[in-house]
């Protein structure tokens, strides 16, 4: 259903003359091609660098295409929060996590600001796309390909959960880490009457501390054009410890939750909020447990679990009851990986170095 509003909003696009539209990020110009995806405040389109912005850099001719994430801003805080995911685009030096090329602050003719983010065109799709590919041909994955994936996507979260995994990055976008530090001087200006203090779901420390990413979902990995998955969409993105101090804080997050998390892939300890709660790096251990199963069995296991049985999906994320379909064709010892990240109680589930050591003795 939704891929026809898709298609039919790309069809009004190019009848309304969109597809002519281009766009200026700081000195280079983008002619918008087509939509490629869209959330609730943002818009991702496919867009050609166009001609006179095709410079050579270090002796090659830039790409032609890439993508751009259009994220509109209504309130002080949605710009802050877009701030953030600029940053985080900066943040992590990895095949296998995401990283931009340019961005920049707008203000639009009617006084709003919008965010705009150049990122690479990942031709290939995101593992939902293929996912739903392979679910129309009726193909199924092998187990050697889901391990190769698992391998690759688990990599990358290692990268924002485990800040040692960053040490060597000397890469000068990554300097310096203060999310009010890092933005242009028009951006500085923009900014300058906010109250850019960095809320509860922010970090100003930086390199040294571990990061969640918290919509970790199959649409959410890319696959570069070598097959490589790319962990994507880092708006959701940041400090992964955090202590529910008050009832602000909390109500905060819960509309945070809402906003920006993704229902059958979320953590039981983000719907279940509660005051002196401790949040870690685990709720992406949990998710990534859900994003494996959905590439193993085509559907995510409490999505199965609501279709099978009829259960609300939040009673059984909440008690965490899902099943294998029967007569699986992947081993005991994948099943027990998905096992381990799917469990209730967070501190049972496995860090993401644990994980890589299992999968990589899976792959041996
Ligand atoms: N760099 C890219 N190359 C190709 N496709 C992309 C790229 N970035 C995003 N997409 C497509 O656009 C979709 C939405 O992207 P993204 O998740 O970043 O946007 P979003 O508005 O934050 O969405 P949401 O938060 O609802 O997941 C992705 O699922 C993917 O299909």
């Amino acid at each position: 259903m939704s891929s026809v509003v898709l298609e039919l909003f790309q069809y009004l696009c190019c009848c309304r003359g969109f597809s002519d539209t281009t766009i200026r990020v700081n000195d280079k110009r983008y002619r918008i091609q087509r939509l490629l995806g869209e959330g609730g405040l943002s818009f991702v389109y496919l867009v050609q660098l166009l001609k006179g912005s095709l410079i050579m850099e270090n002796g090659v001719v830039a790409p032609e295409l890439y993508a751009l994430k259009k994220i509109i801003c209504p309130s002080v805080e949605s710009i802050s929060n877009g701030m953030r995911e600029i940053e985080n685009y900066k943040r992590f030096q990895s095949p296998y996590v995401i990283q931009s090329i340019d961005s920049q602050v707008m203000q639009e003719k009617d006084g709003s600001k919008s965010i705009y983010i150049i990122l690479p065109f990942y031709a290939l799709g995101s593992l939902q796309d293929s996912i739903n590919r392979r679910l129309l041909e009726g193909t199924f994955i092998s187990e050697a390909e889901c391990v190769r994936i698992m391998l690759g996507v688990i990599r990358g979260l290692l990268c924002l959960h485990d800040p040692a995994s960053r040490q060597d990055n000397t890469n000068p976008r990554t300097t310096i880490d203060t999310v009010s530090m890092t933005y242009s001087d028009e951006t500085a200006f923009l900014l300058e009457d906010t109250p850019l203090e960095m809320d509860m779901l922010s970090s100003s420390l930086g390199a040294s501390i571990a990061y969640a990413h918290r919509d970790i979902t199959p649409s959410n990995i890319l696959f570069s054009s070598d097959g490589l998955p790319v962990i994507g969409d880092l708006g959701s993105c940041s400090q992964a410890d955090i202590i529910i101090g008050n009832r602000n804080q909390l109500r905060e997050l819960q509309e945070w939750v809402n906003d920006n998390c993704t229902l059958p892939y979320t953590a039981p300890e983000l719907l279940d909020l509660k005051l002196n709660q401790e949040l870690d790096c685990k709720v992406d251990i949990w998710s990534l447990g859900c994003t494996f199963y959905t590439l193993m069995f085509g559907i995510s296991p409490f999505e199965r679990e609501e279709q099978i049985h009829g259960a609300s999906i939040t009673y059984a994320i909440s008690t965490g009851k899902y099943s294998f379909p029967r007569n699986s064709r992947f081993s005991e010892g994948l099943l027990n990986v998905i096992k381990k990240c799917i469990q209730v109680d967070p501190v049972q589930r496995p860090t993401i170095s644990q994980l890589l050591n299992a999968l990589q003795d899976l792959e041996s």
